[in-house]
């Protein structure tokens, strides 16, 4: 009975979304374990692909002839059985492509063809060691990776722990080198160097019989110097006689400095909880005890004390052998909420997010691959962090749509988190001052156990919010960025040495150019939507191809000189800021003063600091943070969302003000927030001023059944593309008579319409939204449109199905 791999191939279309059988090299057989990367030969032309080894088969059914795996690409799996297993459940419910479902849980050095090395960490038996290594610490894993019996050999070496094997980054990290020496003569020729030295030359006499004992090898010069003496002189002019030569030597990349974790022997204890946090970390930790995978709601109030409530869970979870796992959105993924892990749980805490260069990313999941990192801190895909023994899962902010990934595989992370909190048997806790209504209609519902922290951990009040109606501002003051009462409160925290966060709410709404003689607008030559000023690179630029051009002098149209820029941009308050109030000092915090490394931990430390007292924002600043001396948190513009065509509006920005509205008045002193808008009168805004969740939440669940959107209906959105709009319509039309055909009577399709945006990198979109309760026949039809928009009727035309969209335009 001959061993057979079942490979699914780097091929990504739905012909070939399935693993395809190859023959293991006979001296692999019984070695190669699921989950590693294969090169394979793929298709007539015996094309060389990257595949994955996901199962085995004796064959006994297949009759053609079988090509063989051609390299193994790794000699430890990169994905275990249980990633494996979630990645083909992943591609089943996102309608997307299995190879790029595994892709997404690698770190990104494993997505592409990173530099690989074998490396010799224990004694080898000589042969080993010679035919191998050629005499040598490490060696190219490429001169292996098609050999099987080298491979067979080296399979054997890293079972017993006298090789690893590494990942090396190209360019950005390079791995760090020292210097280290190697004999260039064999023993007798450095024998006869010896018989020709003059006789007083001792120390050329040690190096030449310390040459001797180290013939095929390379040592670290300064090891080499400890050791016998020697000096670095004397190795010198060993290298000038030619008695050796000097060579690099890597060192490993630590993946994390020493002196960044605080010492594991004084980590911080926990904190005394209040009554409400106890009932739900016990609540939890009972869960986390019995190993039930119960979903959890905590809905808890801005300042509530949370996050002392994941801390404590998590702490049972590594008390009874576990691991953790903490989502947060990237956007609150800040050094403040690093740094209150690290200082509780040390060393065992790995952060995984998008800042990270690759080096520093690899270095975490394999910390975290090897069992070393116990508690995971990260944003959406860190879900798929390789732990093993997972206790508990939390996210943070589970109301934030950037859980959702908008490209394939279109997963959303709460959807994922289950789904491993029924594997391991973990509870999932979803915790949010302001739920998705999806997750409070579950709560209520029972399918979620609800969890509540209704009152500030310091036992103040929610700070109080004034709206301020700018209508008659602008007309009794003019344009202007700052209401009276506004400025009023923030010279007020000024003249206490308190201080103040004021955010901009850059939310559908873009700096434009516009000609005031002829109302052009400077629009993407390739998208349909205007283009956006960056003062940065003075330079106008479209947000979603890329398109770049400088800023017009004169309108493109008439020729006016009267061009004008508008909208507001944190730049422009800024300006207007520092005059109004000299004395101020301003830290901004956007897109562009945060695009550096570490800026964006630099800008929040000397705020902290008290460095500045107006810390200004966009949505950036909403969420997480935690100053004690804030007392005033002022919304520039609350409104700007509210227009946009998407049924989600509303929420957005009452979840957006009751956010950012929690910043203020967090320790003992009292905090007030001031919230500008032209739309006083709208209920998110009322709402959310009156920290009223619940009402918000009614007014929002009756308008959504009336309209049948979620959570009283499902949706799933259809998007072809062309680079001719008749084209792309055709497509969809094709598509609808197919779902009419098929789908439940009670189920709605809504369209074919042009997309909101209808023109993007010079493709035409146009877009089917489906509404269902409950349909049997849904995933399976839209399954075969997968299929059939493959087919050549469909020539160039792309279709990606999303289930439950976060953004509709
Ligand atoms: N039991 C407690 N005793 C004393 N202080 C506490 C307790 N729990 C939390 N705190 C402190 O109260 C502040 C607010 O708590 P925390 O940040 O956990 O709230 P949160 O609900 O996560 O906040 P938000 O959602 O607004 O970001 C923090 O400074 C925290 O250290
Ligand atoms: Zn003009
Ligand atoms: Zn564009």
């Amino acid at each position: 009975m001959v061993e057979l791999a079942q490979v699914v191939v780097d091929v990504p279309t739905m012909q070939t979304n399935r693993p395809y059988t190859y023959q293991v090299p006979v001296l692999l057989e019984q070695q190669l374990q699921v989950g590693t990367r294969v090169v394979v030969p793929f298709g007539n032309g015996h094309r060389q692909v990257q595949g994955f080894v996901v199962g085995f088969t004796d064959g006994t059914d297949y009759q053609g002839k079988l090509k063989p795996i051609q390299a193994v690409m790794d000699l430890q799996p990169v994905v275990n059985r249980e990633l494996l297993e979630l990645s083909k459940w992943l591609a089943d419910q996102t309608y997307s492509f299995w190879i790029a479902c595994l892709y997404t849980m690698l770190p990104n050095l494993l997505k592409g063809k990173a530099h690989r090395i074998v490396r010799v960490v224990d004694e080898l038996a000589e042969q080993d060691y010679y035919d191998l290594f050629a005499g040598r610490d490490f060696r190219d894993y490429a001169d292996f990776e098609n050999q099987p019996e080298a491979i067979a050999r080296l399979l054997k070496l890293k079972r017993a722990g006298k090789v690893r094997f590494d990942y090396q980054v190209e360019n950005r990290a390079k791995a760090k080198t020292i210097t280290g020496i190697r004999p260039r003569l064999d023993f007798e020729a450095l024998e006869d160097a010896r018989t020709s030295l003059h006789p007083n030359a001792h120390a050329q006499n040690r190096l030449l019989s310390y040459l001797q004992s180290i013939i095929g090898r390379t040592v670290v010069q300064k090891q080499a110097e400890q050791q016998t003496g020697i000096s670095a002189a004397t190795i010198n002019q060993g290298v000038k006689k030619g008695w050796l030569e000097k060579v690099p030597v890597e060192v490993y990349r630590t993946p994390q400095a020493d002196d960044r974790l605080p010492d594991d022997h004084h980590l911080e204890a926990p904190l005394q909880l209040n009554a409400d946090q106890q009932r739900a970390v016990d609540a939890i930790g009972a869960q986390v005890h019995s190993r039930q995978a119960t979903t959890f709601l905590l809905q808890g109030v801005t300042g509530s004390g949370k996050t002392e409530v994941y801390l404590q869970a998590i702490a049972q979870a590594l008390a009874e052998g576990r691991t953790a796992l903490m989502l947060v959105p990237e956007i609150s993924l800040t050094p403040q909420i690093v740094n209150r892990f690290r200082r509780r749980f040390g060393s065992q805490v790995a952060v995984l997010h998008s800042g990270l260069a690759n080096g520093e990313q690899y270095d975490e999941w394999r910390r975290i691959e090897r069992g070393e990192a116990k508690v995971v801190v990260g944003a959406r895909s860190a879900v798929f962090a390789p732990l093993k023994q997972l206790g508990l899962i939390i996210l943070d902010e589970e109301h934030e749509s950037s859980y959702k990934q908008d490209e394939a595989p279109r997963y959303h992370a709460r959807e994922v988190a289950k789904w491993r909190g029924r594997y391991h048997g973990a509870p999932v806790v979803l915790g949010s001052a302001t739920p998705s209504l999806e997750s409070r209609a579950r709560a209520l519902k029972g399918r979620y156990q609800f969890l509540r922290l209704p009152h500030r951990v310091n036992r103040q009040p929610l700070p109080p919010i004034q709206v301020v109606d700018m209508r008659p501002e602008i007309k009794r003051r003019g344009e202007s960025n700052f209401s009276l009462p506004l400025l009023t409160a923030l010279n007020d925290r000024l003249s206490r040495g308190e201080q103040s966060i004021l955010m901009l709410n850059r939310r559908g709404f873009s700096s434009f150019m516009m000609c005031r003689d002829c109302g052009t607008v400077l629009k993407c030559p390739n998208c349909d939507i205007s283009l956006t000023l960056h003062m940065d690179t003075r330079t106008m630029k479209c947000h979603y191809c890329g398109h770049e051009e400088p800023i017009p002098q004169v309108c493109p149209h008439c020729h006016s000189r009267h061009i004008r820029y508008y909208g507001t941009g944190t730049e422009k308050v800024q300006a207007e800021l520092e005059q109004l109030l000299p004395q101020a000092r301003i830290i901004r915090m956007d897109v562009d003063t945060t695009r550096r490394k570490g800026m964006h931990e630099k800008l929040l430390r000397q705020f902290g600091d008290h460095q500045a007292d107006v810390l200004l924002g966009t949505q950036m600043i909403a969420k997480g943070l935690d100053f004690p001396n804030v007392t005033l948190v002022g919304v520039l513009n609350a409104d700007t969302g509210l227009g946009l065509p998407d049924f989600r509006a509303s929420e957005r920005t009452f979840d957006l003000l009751s956010q950012v509205s929690g910043r203020a008045g967090r320790a003992d002193k009292a905090g007030q927030v001031i919230i500008q808008t032209f739309n006083p009168d709208h209920y998110a805004i009322q709402d959310a001023q009156h920290h009223d969740y619940d009402r918000f939440f009614y007014q929002e669940m009756s308008l959504r059944r009336q309209a049948s959107y979620p959570p009283y209906y499902y949706t799933v959105r259809l998007m072809a593309s062309h680079p001719e709009e008749q084209e792309a319509a055709r497509a969809m039309a094709e598509i609808k008579t197919l779902l009419e055909q098929r789908l439940a009577p009670q189920t709605i399709v809504l369209g074919p319409t042009p997309r909101a945006i209808a023109r993007m990198k010079r493709r035409y979109y146009y877009q089917i939204v489906i509404k269902y309760k409950q349909d049997p026949a849904l995933h399976k039809t839209l399954q075969e449109i997968m299929q059939k928009t493959q087919s050549r009727g469909f020539k160039d035309v792309q279709v990606s199905i999303d289930p439950d969209p976060q953004y509709f335009m």
